[in-house]
């Protein structure tokens, strides 16, 4: 029986990263995928919703420049969006395969690389089986990383078509834009599709919201914003609702929901996109026979390690962040620390993230909810976009930057959002000074180009640091510095 040195179960972003990281310590390695390759990270998921985000982003761009010349602007079709969303996923796809290939038939790393499509399932810690479309293989291996990922999580009683009532894996199949669609959960992926379908302008959108504000994990200046926007652009909110019902009736899906105030309502529309988080694909991955603990929201992982000596767990599969940028993190990580111990710690302090909404919201680290719930006493900055040059040469001012430091002399950075235009450019400096763990010093000297988002950044550490050019407190509501007491509850503004 052929042996590997390491076996990686699921080639998305974390399996697929492992499994590179694994041929640079020339590892033997075997990846097995039964489905596409990429995983969410390319098909119904990040690369596909966000190329629907930034095509949406456009015609709202482009309807809003029409407007200003008095000129009707013209309708999307979704057939036409869906074949871009096609070729973004296949040029993807394509980049991988052929790197895939290209590897394997390359002297320099063919020895240490092969990949098969099939189905793979762990019979015994060193034994794995794959069934492809023709047959059934078995190899041993002295270590498996399972990188097998998640899927949308259902709701009992909802009756789930991928057709009328859609997940996050069926809305790119639609035939066409529905005239009306209510989401269901307003948690990222939930705001994402409220944010694109509003955008195109040819869906009413409801969302449905458990608590009384979208988001909830959001601070609510943030929440705030987005909301604004989404109401603007049509968006219905239902807050404080439950949904008591949801069927398929007449080629039409109805729903009900039971209000926190105690009344009950029934709606109608074309479309329903359930999207209330994630659940991990474990079953059948491994034989009752291997140990390997689960918790409720996934492996339980120890910095990777399962409970079985040798097998990992990276990505979706593992009970925290699912996002790309985490997968690739832990599948490189699990390698390093299999074949020797990595250089740095597994962190997610310094995770840099991208909500894309209206507009896109990038953040790190802690915002002010989590920072109240670790018992933290901070400082704050919040710097509005109008006081930066390049946000009103853009004509668009909406938004604003908020920065967490501890509230001690260093000031050392806890956590960043920033709420605008080009949102995401402006957070990997302080990405990085949080993973180096420094002060704000260093971005208050450094020389940023002009005119910039980034100089709004430069402008709020120099307000904590009491030499900005605008002072804190004088206009209102465009730089603000305040403290904040966890155990008083308060905030002194200074
Ligand atoms: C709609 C949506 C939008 C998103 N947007 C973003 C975003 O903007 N930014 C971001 O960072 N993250 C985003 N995410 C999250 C991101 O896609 C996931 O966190 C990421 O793809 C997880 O990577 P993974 O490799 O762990 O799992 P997956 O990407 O799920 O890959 C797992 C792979 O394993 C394969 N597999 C499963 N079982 C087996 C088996 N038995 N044998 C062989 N292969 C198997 C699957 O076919 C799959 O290809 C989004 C997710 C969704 C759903
Ligand atoms: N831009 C990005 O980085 C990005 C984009 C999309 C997805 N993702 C990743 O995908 C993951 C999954 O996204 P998601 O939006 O499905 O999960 P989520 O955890 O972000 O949101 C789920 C939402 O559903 C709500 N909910 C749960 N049960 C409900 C019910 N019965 N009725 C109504 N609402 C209910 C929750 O309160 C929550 O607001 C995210 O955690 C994120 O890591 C990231």
């Amino acid at each position: 029986m052929k042996h590997y040195d390491l076996v990686i179960i699921g080639a998305g972003p974390s399996g697929y990263a492992a499994a590179m990281r694994a041929i640079d310590l020339k590892k033997k390695t075997l990846l097995i995928e039964k489905s596409t390759l990429g995983g969410a990270g390319i098909t119904n998921g990040a690369l596909s919703s966000k190329t629907l985000w930034e095509l949406s982003r456009d015609m709202l761009a482009f309807r809003k420049n029409l407007d200003r010349y008095h000129l009707e602007p013209p309708k999307a079709v979704w057939k036409e969006i869906q074949v871009e969303v096609q070729n973004a996923v296949q040029e993807r796809v394509h980049l991988l395969d052929s790197h895939l290939q290209e590897l394997q038939n390359n002297p320099k790393y063919a020895t240490y690389i092969d990949f098969i499509e099939g189905e793979a399932s762990i019979i015994s810690e060193h034994l794995v089986e794959i069934e492809t479309l023709d047959e059934r293989l078995a190899f041993e291996t002295d270590y498996i990383i399972i990188a097998t990922g998640s899927r949308p999580r259902f709701l009992p009683n909802i009756p789930i078509d991928e057709k009328y009532i859609l997940t996050s894996d069926g809305i790119e199949q639609m035939e066409d834009f529905p005239e009306s669609m209510v989401i269901v959960g307003a948690g990222v992926i939930g705001c994402e599709y409220a944010t694109i379908f509003s955008g195109f302008g040819q869906t009413k959108v409801y969302l449905i919201d458990k608590g009384d504000s979208i988001l909830p994990f959001e601070d609510a200046d943030v929440v705030a914003v987005i909301e604004k926007n989404l109401e603007a652009q049509g968006v219905h909110i239902h807050r404080n609702s439950s949904l008591s019902r949801m069927e398929r009736e007449n080629g039409k899906v109805r729903y009900t929901l039971n209000f926190s105030d105690g009344h009950q309502e029934t709606f109608e529309v074309d479309k329903a996109l359930v999207s209330v988080g994630r659940v991990p694909n474990y079953e059948k991955i491994w034989k009752e026979a291997v140990p390997i603990k689960m918790g409720k929201r996934g492996v339980e992982d120890h910095d990777t390690n399962t409970s079985v000596k040798n097998i990992y767990a990276v990505g979706d599969i593992t009970a925290d962040i699912n996002l790309v940028n985490v997968g690739e993190l832990e599948g490189r990580y699990a390698v390093e620390k299999i074949y020797g111990s990595p250089k740095r710690k597994l962190v997610y302090e310094n995770i840099s993230t991208i909500m894309f909404l209206n507009p896109e919201v990038a953040g790190v680290g802690y915002n002010e909810k989590t920072a109240q719930a670790k018992g933290l006493n901070y400082k704050v900055v919040t710097t509005d976009y109008s006081t930066i040059a390049r946000a009103v040469a853009k004509r668009n001012t909406q938004g604003f930057i908020k920065l967490l430091v501890t509230d001690d002399d260093e000031m050392q950075i806890l956590g960043m959002r920033v709420v605008g235009e080009q949102a995401s450019a402006a957070i990997q400096a302080v990405a990085l000074l949080i993973s180096m763990e420094k002060g704000i010093e260093e971005l208050a000297e450094c020389v940023h180009p002009h005119p910039s988002i980034t100089e709004g950044i430069q402008e709020s550490v120099r307000a904590l640091l009491g030499k900005s050019i605008l002072k804190s407190g004088l206009l209102k509501d465009k730089v603000n510095c305040y403290c904040y007491d966890c155990n008083k509850k308060e905030r002194v503004m200074f």
